[in-house]
């Protein structure tokens, strides 16, 4: 099985897409992962719908509260990563999650049927470095990475962080929610030069990111470049050809078409 630490050596692309577990069904996200691998994508975030997604913007949050209409819980998405490994993909997987459903599920049991599912990595953008030592411990028994988040504002935090870090780091690339940009922190590129000179794992990029030109930049600056908001947006607005099995495979392909651009 492909391991995080490895990921952005033997992956076709840096590219780490984010998407909503079960949305718009637990199905369709299954296939998702295929057509994501097949693009050659370096890991893929799966996101666990939350009722109070604080750091999100209004397109992951209304895609997770449709995910959450339709009872989607953490337990479908050990499934999901259940079935692509049974499918016999091993495309890295990051389970992403709030605090909340982890802690309310048990963090040594949440550890243990993430890792006998598939997961390789977890992000909780709810959770601070300091507060992180209870789930990291219970992680790293089972050989998942916590990987932590760094914002340009965390400056005197960064070297604390990034030199304990595995799998990756995340490094935020503007503050706010996520959601697609035209602009990024100003001193982005200072702050992802002082991430890499003190990490010791590879360092991925988010937040905004939505065209090749902003995908080609940043690639040269990190070593991941993570889409969410703009790829959840193509597929919501695909979300009635998804659900028709007559459409859903020109669907499908248009989602891959999008991939292709942003690599392109
Ligand atoms: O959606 P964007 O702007 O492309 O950003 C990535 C983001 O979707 C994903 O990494 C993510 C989803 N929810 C989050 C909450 C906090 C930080 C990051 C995230």
């Amino acid at each position: 099985m492909s391991t995080l630490a490895n990921a952005f050596q033997t992956n076709i692309t840096n590219l780490i897409p984010y998407i909503v577990a079960g949305y718009p069904t637990r199905e369709v996200t299954i296939e998702f992962i295929h057509l994501l691998a097949s693009e050659g994508v370096a890991a893929i975030e799966l996101g666990v719908p939350f009722s109070d997604p604080v750091a999100d913007g209004p397109i992951i949050q209304l895609a997770a509260e449709k995910a959450l209409e339709k009872g989607v819980s953490l337990a479908d998405v050990f499934s999901i990563a259940q079935s692509v490994r049974d499918q016999g993909n091993d495309v890295p997987l990051v389970l992403f999650s709030y605090y909340n459903p982890l802690l309310s599920y048990g963090l040594k049991q949440v550890a243990e049927e993430a890792a006998k599912s598939g997961f390789t990595g977890f992000i909780v953008p709810d959770l601070p470095y300091e507060e992180s030592d209870a789930l990291r411990i219970e992680l790293e028994k089972v050989g998942i990475s916590l990987v932590p988040l760094v914002a340009p504002t965390s400056e005197e935090r960064v070297a604390k962080i990034t030199s304990t870090a595995k799998g990756f780091v995340y490094c935020v690339s503007s503050l706010g929610t996520t959601g697609v940009r035209s602009e990024f922190a100003s001193n982005l590129d200072s702050f992802l030069q002082q991430v890499r000179a003190t990490s010791t794992v590879p360092i991925a990029v988010g937040f905004g990111v939505s065209t090749s030109t902003q995908v080609q930049d940043l690639q040269k600056k990190a070593d991941g470049v993570i889409v969410g908001s703009a790829l959840v947006k193509r597929i919501m607005d695909l979300e009635q050809e998804l659900s028709n099995e007559d459409k859903k495979q020109e669907a499908l392909n248009s989602i891959r078409g999008f991939v292709k651009e942003l690599l392109s």
